[in-house]
């Protein structure tokens, strides 16, 4: 195949002059930036971002994978370190990704908690935030067996209430978008809805 010649060349800047492309350019960047998933423990974070990359071709991360793959089980780290250092290894792994260029295409999950953190808050406020909201019917089945999440014991439901109710004003406070992921929807219409303001934000149509 034989490249095509200048006066076929296709104008890939619209017309542009440089320093217009540059500034489009970064536009494209700034509004490329991870979109963070925040939300009550097993409100579907972890499981709606890994859907929602797969379906639209971001890559996934998560807070408390990327915590796991460092430092080993999150149940763990609570038993021989406490709550107050397993909040500042998330709050330092949250960082890292929050300031690292490579990581724009990107959904990134949260551990429930980590919002509650001053620093982490203040980087989130810079950020695309999707708020995954629900209630305790919804979560109830999720979080009723299961030691995962050692700040639910011993009554998981009671304290999945009291923690809820002590960070929904920080989840809102955050939140870019609101996802009502209430009751039994299907993984495709959330996905689908996230992306519709996805794409809506870096258009700024938002
Ligand atoms: N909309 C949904 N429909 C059916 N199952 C769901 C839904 N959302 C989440 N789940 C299931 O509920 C469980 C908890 O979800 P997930 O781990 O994604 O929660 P999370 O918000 O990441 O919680 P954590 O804060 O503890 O990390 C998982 O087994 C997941 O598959
Ligand atoms: O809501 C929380 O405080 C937590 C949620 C989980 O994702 C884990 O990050 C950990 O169990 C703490
Ligand atoms: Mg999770």
């Amino acid at each position: 195949m034989t490249p095509r010649s200048r006066e076929h060349a296709i104008d890939m800047t619209g017309g542009l002059a440089p320093n217009q492309v540059r500034e489009v350019q970064e536009t494209y960047i700034e509004k490329s930036r991870p979109v963070v998933i925040i939300g009550p423990m097993a409100a579907g974070k972890s499981y709606i971002g890994t859907h929602l990359a797969r379906f639209y071709g971001y890559e996934f991360i998560d807070s408390d994978h990327l915590i796991v793959d460092k430092y080993g089980e999150v149940s763990q780290i609570f038993t021989d370190f406490g709550e107050d250092e397993f909040r500042r290894i998330e709050a330092e792994i949250i960082r890292e990704v929050l300031t690292s260029p490579s990581r724009r295409n990107t959904i990134f999950s949260l551990g429930g908690g980590a919002p509650m953190t001053p620093e982490t808050a203040e980087l989130l406020r810079e950020e695309t935030v999707i708020y995954i909201k629900v209630d305790a019917e919804t979560v109830a089945p999720r979080i009723i067996h299961g030691r995962a999440r050692p700040l639910l014991q011993p009554n998981p439901i009671e304290k999945w209430s009291e923690i809820f109710e002590a960070r929904r004003e920080r989840f809102e406070e955050l939140a870019s978008y609101t996802l009502d992921a209430r009751g039994g929807r299907s993984i495709s219409d959330m996905a689908a809805e996230i992306q519709n303001f996805i794409l809506r934000s870096r258009k700024g149509q938002v």
